[in-house]
């Protein structure tokens, strides 16, 4: 497959000088003075065309530094980066020149890059509408806020269909509706199988959107893999960081930086025990389930964001046909139909559901008939909202011809016909 990136020893030194006269003197001297820092370290890696790659790592790691080189705003100390296209950049306030309007920027940007003025002209309604900015559009971008920057960036970003988009931490700032407007995006580049880069703190965002994650650490590359592999060693990994005082970070640091490899795995095998724990593990299932009361959660494949349940959702049965483990809680993914792929609702924690497990007994044709008591469902186990007929009364000594047989829990219960129409009724609601 075409490599739409390749990133070869990538090295980034800044330096710090303790005052002016220093870094007078370091540009004169032909002795190094002042201290060398690395923000990256000989990092090495490569995209195939289509790529969604995610950059993870904790603050200072790097990420910002090695998007910013790739889509070419900050150059590297030593290393190079080939790419196949055009890249493009979004984020908060890089590439902007906060002296000039938003309008300006976006030309000069356009200008930059090569298009020319009839295809600005055709190009800037566009991003000015994508980037909602109204009347600050004219206004210099020094006076604009960090998410109304990153707006303007994202619109500029998207708009001019590049090769390869790196997104850095631009759905992090801004509301929430522009956050999903820019994913929807995202969703858009991915489907037309662009490469992308991703940055971001969000770890379910990571999850949702990537396909695989270069992990920095001090610089470094620590892993480079499926989102699936290299995910859930970082979680486990920023559990244990999050603990750590500030000499244990210190000597962390030195550790890695020192590049002992035995000693970096005999610390990860003492450390990220619990790495299993962040690792989505699905299961087949057959259960039916109720929720339990409006504050359950219905979270997305991520397992991280969501949304609350409405009224009506409580009134419903609905079907499971899978599970996951994910940071020791159990998660089944609801739907309306017996699948795991259609009419999906979302996931739901263990814990707001009541269960009971679904089997399939057989399809054959039983002849009972109605003794008049209960109610019947479009669903077995049916809830409010499932109700075929409210009352069986009426129907009490009608023949009800079975064509299916299931177990919930320890009740039979039978699909059938009344009169032409479908439904679901309880064994203890049928004679012979
Ligand atoms: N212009 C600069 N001059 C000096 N040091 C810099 C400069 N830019 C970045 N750095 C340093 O380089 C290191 C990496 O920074 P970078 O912003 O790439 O990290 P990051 O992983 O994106 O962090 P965050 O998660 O906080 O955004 C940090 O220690 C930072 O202080």
């Amino acid at each position: 497959m075409k490599k739409a990136l390749i990133a070869k020893n990538i090295s980034k030194k800044y330096k710090f000088y303790s005052g002016t006269k220093e870094r007078i003197l370091d540009l004169f001297l032909p002795t190094e003075i002042g201290e060398n820092f690395y923000a990256l370290r000989d990092v090495d890696f490569e995209a195939e065309k289509g790529d969604v790659i995610g950059f993870v790592g904790i603050n200072g790691s790097g990420k910002s530094t090695l998007s910013n080189i790739i889509a070419g705003i900050v150059p590297a100390t030593s290393g190079t980066v080939e790419i196949n296209g055009q890249a493009s950049l979004i984020a908060v306030a890089s590439g902007l020149k906060a002296e000039l309007s938003g309008r300006d920027n976006i030309e000069l940007k356009l200008l930059m890059l090569g298009f020319s003025k009839d295809e600005i002209n055709e190009l800037e309604p566009d991003i000015i509408e994508f980037a909602e900015l109204e009347k600050f559009i004219d206004q210099p971008v020094k006076s604009y806020s960090s998410g109304m920057k990153s707006r303007l960036g994202f619109a500029i970003s998207v708009n001019i269909d590049p090769d390869i988009l790196i997104i850095d931490e631009a759905l992090s700032v801004g509301d929430k509706a522009f956050a999903g407007k820019s994913l929807n995006k995202m969703l858009e580049f991915k489907e037309k199988g662009k490469t992308m880069v991703f940055v971001s703190h969000s770890l379910g965002q990571m999850r949702k959107f990537c396909e695989k994650i270069l992990w920095l650490e001090f610089g470094k590359v620590k892993d480079y893999g499926e989102v699936d592999e290299v995910l859930p060693q970082y979680e486990a990994f920023l559990h244990q960081w999050e603990k750590m005082n500030k000499k244990e970070r210190e000597e962390y640091r030195n550790m890695i930086l020192n590049g002992n490899k035995e000693l970096q795995e005999q610390w990860a095998e003492e450390n990220l025990r619990n790495k299993d724990e962040f690792k989505i593990k699905e299961e087949y299932t057959s259960l039916l389930g109720k929720i339990k009361s409006t504050n359950a959660f219905i979270y997305h494949s991520n397992l991280e964001e969501g949304h609350e349940v409405n009224n009506e959702q409580l009134k419903n049965v609905y079907y499971i046909k899978k599970l996951v483990t994910y940071k020791g809680d159990t998660f089944y993914l609801l739907s309306d139909s017996p699948s795991s792929e259609k009419d999906v609702i979302g996931w739901m924690k263990s814990s707001d559901l009541a269960v009971h497990l679904h089997v399939a007994i057989d399809e054959d044709t039983r002849h009972f008939m109605m003794n008049g008591r209960g109610r019947s469902y479009n669903k077995p186990w049916g809830a409010e909202n499932n109700i075929v007929l409210k009352e069986l009364k009426s129907a009490k000594g009608e023949k009800f011809i079975v064509n299916k047989t299931e177990k919930i829990g320890k009740n039979i219960w039978y699909r059938g016909k009344l009169n032409g129409q479908e439904m679901w009724v309880h064994q203890n609601h049928l004679s012979i």
